[in-house]
């Protein structure tokens, strides 16, 4: 089908939400209303904005887009409205496969769906066909009929057969976990390179689906727009198909293209920072751990904080110093999440060498998680993934306000290094900058030199990188006596003056 089709709906219908692309925040649809540019207003901080961002991208009834090029395809799959969760217990206790089914539960309800319903089934693995078994797909088809849901999202990646065959049984849209993560990704990309690295890793997500949802959809909904169940069911028609995948192959050859050039000048942004040798710090952890609380919260913090961003950088990054005044990078990163997907890793690789390649992980949790030790071992699995295993990590458990004393004792006993915080009332905030201090770099050469006015940029580095005690500009060139660290030690050694 093409997007004509789409169209012919009422796109004021209220159910009609749209996502990413066309999705317009609030303050753009204010400023739309009130007929004026929404960057002629005041811009609030932009830590604010996103956040607002992301609140007023739950779901925007009412705002419809004529679609440019072939994304539309899985816009279209992936248009949740009321929703159906369904899990295979393969190990572990119940409890784990609750646990499970609650956070896919909270991914449904991120990406903006409503969810009517969950069950589990225990089995040793998937069933081959269907996902779950026969018997278990026709109960969930009864549920589906009872409760009106439009969609089934499994809690696993399916197979493209167990996709189409499991749609064939529950009669509505069936999509996995890993789309469900990628649509939340692409709601909440907003740099250009994020959304490119979304959009690519959808498309290496839709490229073998195509046919399946294709056969199976069109089959189903003979093709036709209004026939059984609406938007989410009109596949496209086999030349269609031909035609798109063309198209998607294409689109993604040239987002590689552009990620490719992104990645090489984040390179040189982050060699610019290596030759400074400013140490960075990167936050990283499971969604929702509290990462850009503890950013926050640390870089309110007086005496760590010089709030300058690197308007090159990405906006995350933010310059911070150590209470002895030692300069450090300090970068809030993308959230990771159980069975992150792998086409996104693939596409938020660079993203992520950020964190391979900072010099200290704050490496945060949620203490008050029923199951922290578990999204512990996903992100370190991620890690893995991403070559950071070799990073001295600190382990962060937050949200110790809201967690239980005696888990939380557990966990302590697991990770004994660990810092315990609240990024929401600071406690043991003072003890964590202590102790990201005390992992970076030391100021352990006093030096005492007389730099030549030639020779500024040492000078430069001396306060960027050391702590000065005393500074006198003389005849000959800069008086320094500070601390610094060893390799500039080294570089300013040719100009140690004999003290008197
Ligand atoms: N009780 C409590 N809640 C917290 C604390 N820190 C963060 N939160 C809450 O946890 C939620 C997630 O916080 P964020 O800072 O957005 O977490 P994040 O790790 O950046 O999440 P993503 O960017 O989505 O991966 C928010 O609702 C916070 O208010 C804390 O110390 N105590
Ligand atoms: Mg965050």
């Amino acid at each position: 089908m093409d997007m004509t089709e789409f169209n012919e709906r009422d796109p004021f219908d209220g159910r009609d939400v749209r996502r990413d692309a066309f999705v317009v925040d609030d303050s753009e649809v204010d400023a739309l209303r009130a007929g004026e540019d929404a960057r002629t207003q005041d811009i609030p901080d932009r830590g604010q904005l996103e956040l607002e961002d992301r609140h007023a991208l739950r779901r925007v009834a009412g705002l419809s887009t004529e679609l440019a090029d072939v994304t539309e395809v899985e816009y279209r799959s992936l248009r949740l409205e009321r929703v159906v969760l369904i899990g295979v217990w393969t190990s572990g206790t119940q409890l784990d496969a609750d646990n499970s089914l609650i956070e896919l539960k909270q991914l449904a309800e991120t990406a903006g769906a409503m969810v009517l319903e969950g069950a589990t089934q225990r089995r040793s693995k998937p069933d081959p066909a269907t996902y779950v078994g026969a018997g278990k797909a026709a109960e969930l088809r009864e549920i589906v009929e009872a409760t009106g849901a439009d969609t089934v999202i499994c809690d696993g990646e399916l197979t493209p057969g167990q996709l189409r065959q499991l749609e064939e049984v529950v009669k509505v849209k069936v999509i996995d976990r890993t789309a469900l993560i990628l649509d939340i990704f692409a709601q909440h990309a907003r740099s250009r390179e994020g959304k490119a690295q979304v959009e690519l890793a959808q498309l290496t997500y839709l490229l073998p689906r195509l046919r399946g949802w294709g056969e199976s959809l069109s089959r189903q909904a003979g093709g036709r727009a209004g026939s059984n169940g609406g938007v989410g069911l009109r596949g496209p028609g086999e030349t269609k198909i031909e035609t798109d995948r063309r198209r998607i192959n294409s689109r993604m050859a040239k987002l590689r293209r552009q990620l490719a050039q992104m990645a090489t000048a984040r390179d040189v942004m982050r060699d610019r920072r290596r030759t400074r040798q400013v140490p960075a710090v990167a936050i990283a952890g499971y969604t929702n751990a509290g990462k850009s609380s503890l950013l926050n919260r640390l870089t309110g913090a007086g005496v760590l904080v010089e709030n300058a961003l690197f308007a090159t950088l990405d906006p995350t990054v933010r310059q911070a110093r150590t209470p002895d005044g030692r300069a450090f990078t300090l970068s809030d990163t993308v959230g990771f999440v159980r069975h992150l997907p792998h086409q996104l890793v693939e596409a938020f690789r660079s993203t992520l060498e950020e964190v391979a390649d900072s010099d200290l992980i704050l490496h945060v949790v949620d203490g008050s998680h029923p199951d922290p030790e578990q999204q512990l071992a996903s992100v370190r699995e991620v890690f893995g993934e991403i070559g950071a295993r070799d990073v001295p990590e600190l382990i962060v458990i937050n949200k110790t306000d809201a967690a239980d004393p005696v888990l939380l004792k557990q966990l302590r006993t697991k990770e004994p290094g660990a810092i315990e915080v609240s990024a929401h009332t600071g406690a043991g905030v003072e003890e964590l900058v202590a102790a990201i201090a005390e992992a970076l770099p030391r100021l352990d050469h006093e030096v005492r030199v007389v730099v030549p006015y030639e020779r500024g940029d040492l000078v430069s580095r001396v306060h960027e990188e050391g702590r000065i005690i005393t500074e006198e500009h003389t005849g000959e060139g800069t008086a320094l006596r500070a601390y610094v660290p060893e390799a500039l030690a080294g570089q300013l050694d040719a100009f140690t003056v004999a003290v008197r």
